[in-house]
């Protein structure tokens, strides 16, 4: 008897892509896959398995650089199982660092070269096709970040209430900014109607797209990642060299003693140790988020601005244009604090984090930094970058844990952003009539991504905007499976 037929062996061809995010706190690999016969340009790259290596970044190995080699060896053998044999040698692998990296590259450049060698070393063993591994910028990994969240495109109930704003004549269409907040930095990344780039060309990023050039403001705040804020916070409140600090951003009746010397070890607040310091300092929590917020703010710097407007610290930022995707360390706490929900009025979100940061300790007894870090992510929107709430639309990806530069990344390394426009239309015309049915076969979800899309062509024959011909292209792609 002849054996069944399965699909023909083509058409479940994948192609791979492995991406290392060698962050400041930990590494993570990511493995993507698309249809190998579908070409670069419309193939859905989908992330299939992602593995967290165990133990700190890379970026802690200084002392030891091979341990930073030897500690991914876990996950590349995960990846050895999970990318099929026969596209091991095609597989191109990456490792990109961030602010962990480009701090120990300021405070010791060989020790951070001793790092990337032993890296290297033990990733080329590997059957993979190894394409390098480097430090990314702050402005590559705000970019990298806003073309992934753009990509994913996976709008949520947030932005329902803003989908008025894709009908808005005066507006057009929108593309979603990022916002990334890492452990040693942050990034926000987003385009705005009035940002030509040339007011602070260092914060501009053009992509060509489709044929047309974006022009993406983005900014990587350096030190402002939420570890390292807490460094600043502590170094603010330990100047005069105490034994004790009574901190309100800590829960009442947690007690930790700390060490002056690995506090001021960072370049983020190096030279500000205070002279004649004792060796530790007791930090003991009181709980109060106002007083929290205060110190939070102290971190930043509202009083010099060369530009027509700034952020802090002295950079520009020009006029918010949203919605926002915020993810990473922003989803992590903002979950684990119940506050995703920025629908919820600023004030209802302040006193239920002040109610938290109030909770005794032995009530709470794990994860004693969710208070500061709920406060830091608040006191950054708001004050920093200037979102009001409820009225700005930034939402916490439900995917937060992996939405980051990674994807975007390889998108660009492998050619897979179209540059250049196709030389016809993506689908001919009377596709587009076609839409509502297709979006109401696949249920409610699909129904009001084919509403967004739809005003999305809207704004494309307005303004022909080509990153939204591109997503546009993409998501019909998928849908109509073509
Ligand atoms: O599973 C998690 N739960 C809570 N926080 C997490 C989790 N995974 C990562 N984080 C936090 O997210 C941040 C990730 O920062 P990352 O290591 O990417 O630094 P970087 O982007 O500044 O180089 C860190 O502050 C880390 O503590
Ligand atoms: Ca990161």
């Amino acid at each position: 008897m002849a054996k069944p037929q399965g699909p023909h062996p083509g058409l479940m061809l994948q192609n791979y892509g492995i991406v290392l995010d060698a962050g400041s706190s930990h590494t993570a690999l990511y493995i993507y896959a698309w249809p190998a016969e579908k070409d670069n340009n419309t193939g859905r790259v989908e992330q299939t398995h992602s593995c967290k290596v165990k133990g700190k970044g890379i970026s802690s190995y200084a002392s030891q650089p091979w341990k930073a080699g030897e500690s991914l060896t876990l996950c590349m053998q995960e990846a050895e199982q999970k990318v099929p044999n026969k596209r091991h040698h095609e597989t191109p692998l990456y490792l990109g660092a961030t602010a962990g990296m480009r701090l120990l590259n300021m405070e010791n450049s060989s020790a951070s070269d001793k790092v990337f060698q032993a890296v290297e070393k033990a990733l080329q063993k590997f059957p993979f096709s190894y394409q390098g591994a480097r430090i990314l910028s702050g402005q590559e990994e705000g970019a990298f970040g806003w073309v992934t969240v753009n990509y994913l495109d996976d709008l949520c109930s947030c932005c329902v209430l803003t989908s008025m704003r894709f009908l808005s004549p005066s507006q057009g269409l929108e593309t979603t900014g990022a916002l990334d907040l890492g452990g040693a930095s942050t990034q926000i990344s987003f385009v705005s109607d009035n940002y030509d780039g040339s007011e602070s060309p260092s914060n501009s990023v053009t992509f060509r797209l489709y044929g047309n050039d974006y022009n993406l403001y983005t900014h990587s705040f350096l030190c402002y990642g939420k570890d390292q804020v807490l460094r600043l916070a502590l170094a603010q409140q330990t100047q005069s060299g105490p034994r004790t600090i009574l901190d309100p951003c800590f829960h009442p009746g947690y007690t930790e003693i700390k060490n002056y010397s690995v506090l001021y070890d960072s370049p983020c607040v190096s030279g500000r140790k205070p002279q004649g310091a004792p060796e530790n300092f007791t930090l003991r929590g009181n709980g109060s988020f106002g007083q929290c917020q205060e110190i939070v703010k102290s971190v930043f710097n509202f009083t010099s601005c060369k530009y027509s407007q700034c952020s802090f610290n002295g950079v520009f930022q020009p006029l918010l244009q949203g919605p926002f995707g915020a993810f990473s360390a922003y989803y992590f706490v903002m979950n684990f604090l119940n506050l995703t929900d920025t629908s919820i009025p600023l004030d209802t979100v302040k006193d239920k984090l002040a109610r938290y940061c109030a909770t005794p300790w032995d009530e709470v007894s794990y994860l004693a930094e969710y208070c500061f870090s709920g406060t830091y992510i608040l006191t950054l929107l708001t004050e920093g970058y200037n979102f009001t709430f409820p009225s700005s639309c930034v939402y916490f990806q439900i995917k937060g844990s992996d939405a980051g530069w990674t994807l975007g990344y390889m998108l660009n390394l492998t050619n897979m952003i179209p540059a250049e426009a196709p030389d016809k239309p993506p689908l001919p015309h009377y596709v587009w009539a076609v839409l509502p049915i297709c979006g109401k076969v696949k249920g409610q979800r699909m129904l009001l991504n084919t509403v967004l899309q739809i005003t999305w062509i809207q704004g494309l024959f307005r303004r022909t905007k080509a990153f939204s011909q591109w997503r546009v292209h993409l998501w019909l792609k998928d849908i109509l499976s073509i």
